[in-house]
């Protein structure tokens, strides 16, 4: 069902990263707040010119006087203009920012952040706090150093040596870089290891009471020490690089940049308007190089934080492309009628030689109630992921509703397909119990949605629960609210997939922890509200 598609022309990567700087008019503040600072310079150069020129000459009348003060003064609006569109840019540009990580956040695959672990995760959250901080100051201030090096070379070129003059900031800039480089990497292997660090703080508090009573005392904090070292090793490197860069650079030019005047000020020949403009040239292509080491730290910083956010950034631009599903009408799909249908569907996690799943033909038609039984490790659960859209097939097609995954998008998907994963799978938000039964229907509900959950926990046997709670529906659950027994919590996903007002509701090993009794109300439930079911279970 990719009709069309193949004759849509893909923009190129940067494209989409463009429209939302234009749209957030980043682009045209950047380019004022760039003019602006390039007036300055001016104006400050035009200052000095003239005000030389006037002594140089003798001429120290109050007209002229006036004129260097005009001029003098003309640079107090450039920098109130630089400083109200920097602080608009930053405030624009954070928030687009964050944006697109909260998008990309909840968007990162399954298996991604299953793979990472919670641990690394939060780490890479807590690192792309640095790309906004970082990141927007430090391209401030590197565009500022640019322009005071530009400002700085046709100064130099004044001179009475600027072949010397040019030939030195040239080898000093390739310098820079190469500092600047060696500062990155030590920087980024000091990330890194932090990032463990955080990883395994995270992993043994999550794993606390599993370690409480099944590990003894004297392990708990086994590899804590040797980690610590780590990462205090990487700083030590990182701080020597970065103390390097600071020190040497601008002070290192400023002596070369002298340096290379003194056959001028010894032979006498060179005029002394000469020599001044070359002093100011030095010292403008100093002040470039502070401007520099100061951004050029921030944007490595941010070039880090960046590659720890990328999987985030990349998730968010997924998820646009996923998101046209919400362009589609969803009516219900008529009894009988299919809903899934799968042709010579295969599934094979990454790494593993051999597919869970091949050559699987499945049907699933309005109406349905079917029972998916089969040993452990069989690949139940992951055909139950691939109908809800959960996992993509590594070969063979999936139609919903006769449409394609990349034509509906997740979120169509999401709009005709509910699915309560397995227990350890699943999670119940710190949240009231409200928000966890109607988070797939928007958030707040209406007083009939509110209703129809009431009567759907009723229905599934937590009508005593509810009374239970002082706070009926609104109680807070989770971690760290009311804690729910396993046979409540199985309810609740029940209850939350049903909710969700969907085609096809898939129940993956939902039952396994009620007795009979519950259980047999639980499924009553099911079927009476389900417009189609796939339940799986253990034989
Ligand atoms: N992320 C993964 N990476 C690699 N292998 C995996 C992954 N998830 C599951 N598997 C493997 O795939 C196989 C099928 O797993 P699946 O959970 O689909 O089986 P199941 O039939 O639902 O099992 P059970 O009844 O025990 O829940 C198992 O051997 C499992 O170890």
């Amino acid at each position: 069902m990719r009709v069309g598609r193949a004759f849509v022309l893909r923009p190129s990567p940067a494209a989409p990263l463009l429209r939302l700087l234009r749209a957030e008019g980043l682009v045209r503040r950047t380019a004022a707040l760039a003019g602006l600072h390039a007036a300055e310079l001016l104006l400050m150069i035009a200052a000095w010119a003239l005000i030389g020129d006037l002594v140089f000459a003798g001429r120290t009348d109050a007209g002229w006087s006036q004129a260097w003060l005009l001029l003098l003064l003309s640079i107090v609006p450039c920098r109130m203009g630089q400083a109200a569109i920097a602080g608009d840019i930053l405030q624009r540009a954070g928030a687009l920012l964050k944006r697109r990580l909260l998008v990309g956040a909840l968007a990162l695959p399954g298996d991604l952040t299953r793979r990472e672990g919670a641990g690394l995760l939060l780490g890479r959250v807590l690192e792309t706090a640095a790309v906004e901080s970082l990141g927007l100051r430090g391209g401030l201030v590197s565009l500022v150093a640019a322009l005071e090096f530009a400002a700085a070379v046709p100064i130099l070129a004044l001179g009475p040596a600027p072949a010397l003059h040019l030939a030195l900031l040239a080898g000093w800039a390739a310098l820079s870089v190469v500092l600047v480089r060696r500062t990155g990497r030590h920087l980024a292997a000091w990330t890194d290891t932090r990032g463990e660090l955080t990883h395994h703080l995270v992993e043994a508090m999550v794993g606390h009471r599993t370690r409480l009573a099944q590990e003894a005392p004297e392990r708990w904090h086994d590899d804590d020490d040797a980690r610590l070292v780590r990462v205090l090793a990487r700083e030590a490197q990182l701080n020597r690089s970065e103390s390097l860069l600071v020190a040497l650079l601008p002070r290192g030019w400023l002596v070369l940049g002298l340096a290379a005047l003194l056959p001028a000020f010894v032979g006498g020949t060179a005029p002394t308007a000469t020599v001044a403009a070359a002093i100011g040239g030095v010292l403008l292509a100093q002040r470039g190089l502070s401007t520099f080491v100061v951004g050029a730290t921030a944007l490595l910083g941010c070039g880090v934080a960046v590659r720890q956010a990328l999987p985030m950034l990349r998730a968010a631009e997924a998820a646009d492309d996923g998101a046209h599903g919400l362009m589609l009408s969803f009516p219900p799909v008529p009894e009988g009628q299919p809903i899934v249908v799968a042709r010579g569907l295969g599934f094979r996690y990454p790494g593993r030689e051999r597919p869970v799943l091949r050559d699987v033909d499945l049907a699933i038609a309005a109406g349905d109630r079917l029972l998916l039984e089969g040993g452990s490790g069989g690949g139940k659960s992951t055909l139950g992921a691939l109908v809800a859209g959960l996992r993509e097939p590594t070969s063979g097609l999936v139609l919903l509703a006769g449409l394609d995954r990349p034509t509906l998008g997740l979120v169509g998907w999401r709009r005709r397909i509910a699915a309560a994963p397995q227990f350890h799978e699943n999670h119940v938000v710190t949240a009231p119990l409200a928000f966890n039964l109607l988070m797939g229907r928007g958030w707040p509900p209406t007083q009939a949605q509110l209703a129809e959950a009431d009567a759907v926990c009723r229905e599934l046997g937590l009508g005593d629960l509810l009374e239970r709670m002082p706070s009926g529906l609104q109680q807070m659950v989770g971690e760290t609210g009311w804690q729910l027994s396993h046979g409540e919590r199985s309810r609740l996903f029940i209850a939350r997939a049903l909710l969700q007002g969907v085609d096809l509701v898939v129940l993956d090993e939902s039952f396994a922890a009620l007795d009979p009794a519950t259980l047999q109300q639980a499924l009553r439930c099911v079927l009476n509200r389900a417009r189609a079911v796939l339940v799986i279970a253990h034989p």
